[in-house]
């Protein structure tokens, strides 16, 4: 069964991305939805190359701050050949539910080749204040903040939605208004 409706949510480093999404989770319910993690697939295949922890990587913590620039400039190149790689390697093992909440888009190539795939999507910026970002472990990285994978989707224009997402009040508001704007049986 392919996904009645797909949300695509972006935005800068510790704009709480995945904190959404988790919260959209446990509002609608694992019955109708799952989140796909277009970086699922990219750190299974960075681990697999380099001889690492791939649950490490997928965590929030140290380890997968310390090989992102790496994670980066190798998925490039693999991107490089086959600009849909990684969205394809998440769709295809992602379960099969009404609704997927794709928790990290990050550049235009990702937004093209899921119009290209799919027909029922909503776009999301999610965005907080730089100070808010800081206090939630942000530092300016060279080689990480400042490249394609961050920077892509700063002049993108068509969101369907623009949330900010500074405290947990906005949090709750920001999944009303999502909740509002979604529509599937
Ligand atoms: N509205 C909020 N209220 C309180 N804490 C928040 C909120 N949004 C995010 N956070 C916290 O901020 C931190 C970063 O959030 P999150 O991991 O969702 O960001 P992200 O955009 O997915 O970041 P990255 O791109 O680095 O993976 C987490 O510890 C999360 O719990």
């Amino acid at each position: 069964m392919e996904p009645q409706l797909i949300l695509l949510f972006s935005g800068k480093r510790k704009s709480g991305k995945d904190f959404i999404c988790e919260k959209l989770r446990k509002t609608i319910g694992d019955d109708d939805c799952c989140i796909v993690r277009l970086s699922g697939p990219l750190k299974q295949f960075y681990a697999e190359n380099h001889n690492l922890e791939w649950k490490e990587l997928m965590s929030d913590g140290p380890y997968k701050e310390q090989y992102r620039t790496d994670m980066i400039n190798w998925s490039d190149g693999v991107r490089k050949k086959d600009p849909g790689y990684f969205c394809k390697a998440a769709c295809q093992t992602a379960p099969s539910k009404k609704l997927w909440l794709v928790s990290d888009i990050r550049r235009k190539s990702d937004v093209k080749w899921f119009k290209m795939n799919y027909s029922n999507l909503k776009l999301i910026r999610i965005s907080a204040d730089l100070e808010v970002r800081q206090t939630r472990g942000y530092t300016f990285t060279k080689g990480v903040d400042d490249v394609e994978s961050e920077c892509d989707l700063d002049d993108f224009k068509s969101w369907d939605l623009q949330l900010i997402n500074n405290c947990q009040e906005d949090s709750e508001k920001n999944i009303e208004e999502i909740m509002r704007s979604i529509s599937y049986t």
